[in-house]
């Protein structure tokens, strides 16, 4: 495995984990880390053609993880499994008749943590998304065995699924290492309200902030962000 490790979790589905990712890549990596992320299952691809008329599918995470790290790796690597469709995982691999295989993944991790010394793993949906019939993304977490950074999308609703996501990780017993507000909604009503009561809920540090911008995806977290991690 990495020497470091987090999951990236999120309060649900797009509340910003690939943006909060990206911008934790590049904080690692303007701090002089080795850095690589993995996109375990990523269901939701647009169908790209070549010039020579040869089809691929591109994933939008998987793209901005690769565009924010400083390593080039195989994309058999760092996103195992791909699935056209924009639906649960576990949902897009059986209609491929595909199992989505834990021990596969965590070697995937393991040979990509040899390479590097920071490796960010962003789940799909939220905490307890299914991956296949029996596991979910909080057996990929607890089996990874990486501290988990939950991404608040900031938006009304927020609090009750960030609780909720929170004692389930809990629960799971895999430590959280800190939570990022990620300002999603840019209209919602009594934001600093909001961030404080979910500090003061949270029994881990909020790790950093992220505004609303048209430039969220290329921006990137502070050296404080980095220093609350390692
Ligand atoms: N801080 C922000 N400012 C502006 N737009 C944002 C911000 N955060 C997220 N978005 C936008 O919201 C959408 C969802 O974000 P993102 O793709 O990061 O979600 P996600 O949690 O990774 O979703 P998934 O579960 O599909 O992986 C994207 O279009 C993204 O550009
Ligand atoms: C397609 C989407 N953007 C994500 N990649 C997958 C979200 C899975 C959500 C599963 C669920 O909790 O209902
Ligand atoms: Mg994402």
């Amino acid at each position: 495995m990495a020497a470091r490790g987090w999951f990236i979790t999120g309060t649900d589905t797009e509340v910003g984990k690939t943006v909060a990712t990206s911008q934790l890549l590049r904080a690692f990596v303007a701090n002089g880390y080795a850095t690589a992320a993995m996109k375990p299952v990523a269901s939701g691809c647009e169908v790209r053609r070549d010039e020579q008329g040869g089809e691929w599918w591109w994933n939008a995470d998987v793209a901005a993880h690769a565009e924010a790290s400083n390593l080039a790796l195989p994309e058999a690597l760092t996103n195992p499994y791909r699935f056209l469709p924009p639906i649960s995982p576990h949902l897009a691999a059986r209609d491929a008749g595909v199992e989505v295989s834990l021990p596969h993944l965590l070697d995937c991790a393991q040979q990509i943590g040899a390479q590097s010394d920071v490796l960010l793993v962003e789940g799909a949906g939220g905490w307890l998304a299914p991956l296949n019939e029996t596991a979910c993304m909080a057996d990929l977490a607890a089996a990874l065995g990486y501290p988990v950074i939950l991404v608040v999308g900031m938006r009304l609703g927020c609090i009750n699924h960030a609780l909720l996501t929170v004692q389930s990780i809990k629960a799971q017993g895999v430590p959280l290492a800190g939570w990022i507000a990620n300002q999603v909604d840019p209209e919602m009503s009594r934001y600093d309200d909001n961030l404080a009561t979910l500090q003061q809920r949270i029994a881990a540090p909020l790790l950093g902030e992220i505004r609303h911008s048209a430039q969220a995806l290329t921006q990137r977290l502070s050296d404080e962000t980095v220093r609350l991690l390692v």
